[in-house]
């Protein structure tokens, strides 16, 4: 395929991963893929990851019950310090928004965990590095949830060695990055807004900030993509995949080369919709900056080195209110 065309898709590409069972050679060939991928649209089904279709089933009937729990039920765990818990509906503005100018609050609500931080743990109290928070009365959830995260970064961490394959490192070369990873785990509630003005979305216009995100959405739709073209592609549910897409570490990794590609959700059906993205993202402590693989000969870095943990503090800062308060 011509680039003009994998940059301006009539559908996202599926990329099975033959739940990582393949030899090198086929381990290649899905690497080359995901290259071709990423440096055009940047958004993608993966198939046959491994995760049990139980826990994903499992994973939507927890954030189901979450979210219809009375809203004190849901604000007797709101949000903490750390960014995890309970983000009540339009509070957070994506006003770091590199696609749109963004005023409206998204139309939400989730319930975010975070990776678990012991207490007796150095890093434990800086920031995003603190307790999770769990529901009271919800038997079963934080069992579901748990098992379902475990899985997810199980997967990133399989996935991870195409990356490193795509990008011409040795398999393992980015897993000193991912000892300690900063994961999210958002499971979101979208309610139908079939009459939403232009401007009013789920999910305004952004870019993911870590490194890549593994989005979990039910049959609804709503999620879309932006093409080179500047057209907004729908990421039509597929049954038994996950979406997955590049974020801006990931692309500053590949000094651009790779895309964090816009994309935005609107749930206009009449249905309330419910995803889950898992955001797969290096320890706070890591500087990201552009590999040796992928700089051209005579080529030079486009970003400035940045520390993860700086760069998603910054727009942490700004997007969510709970934050306002502390941050002046
Ligand atoms: O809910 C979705 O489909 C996508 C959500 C998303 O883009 C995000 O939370 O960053
Ligand atoms: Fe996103």
């Amino acid at each position: 395929m011509n680039d003009a065309a994998a940059e301006n898709p009539d559908r996202l590409p599926i990329v099975d991963l033959q739940n990582f069972a393949f030899d090198e050679a086929g381990a290649d060939r899905i690497a080359a893929e995901l290259d071709e991928i990423f440096r055009t649209i940047g958004f993608c089904y993966i198939a046959n990851t491994g995760v049990a279709p139980e826990l994903v089933d499992g994973i939507f009937e927890a954030s189901r019950r979450f979210h219809a729990m009375p809203a004190e039920a849901k604000n007797a765990i709101a949000i903490n310090e750390f960014h995890r818990g309970y983000m009540a509906p339009k509070t957070s503005v994506i006003v770091t928004s590199s696609v749109a100018k963004v005023t409206k609050p998204n139309n939400s609500e989730s319930f975010m965990l975070m990776h678990e931080v012991a207490p007796d743990d150095p890093e434990w109290g800086k920031p995003l590095q603190g307790p999770n928070q769990w529901p009271a009365d919800l038997p079963g959830f934080r069992e579901a949830v748990t098992a379902y995260n475990g899985a997810l970064e199980t997967m990133s961490r399989r996935f991870t060695h195409l990356i490193a394959r795509a990008l011409g490192l040795d398999p393992a070369g980015l897993d000193s990055y991912f000892e300690k990873p900063t994961t999210y785990l958002r499971m979101l509630h979208y309610p139908s807004q079939p009459d939403a003005a232009p401007d009013e979305f789920g999910s305004a216009p952004h870019t993911d900030y870590g490194y890549i995100t593994v989005l979990l959405q039910d049959g609804v739709g709503g999620l879309e993509v932006r093409r080179k073209d500047g057209n907004w592609l729908r990421a039509t549910p597929v049954p038994g995949t996950f979406v997955v897409n590049v974020g801006d570490m990931l692309s500053r990794w590949t000094n651009g080369r790779w895309q964090s590609t816009p994309h935005r959700v609107k749930n206009v059906s009449s249905v309330d919709r419910y995803s889950v993205p898992f955001f797969f993202d290096p320890a706070m402590s890591n500087t990201i900056a552009c590999l040796p693989t992928c700089i051209e000969p005579g080529e030079s870095p486009r970003f400035e080195p940045v520390l993860y943990g700086d760069y998603v503090m910054e727009r942490l800062n700004k997007n969510y209110q709970y934050r306002h308060a502390a941050t002046g």
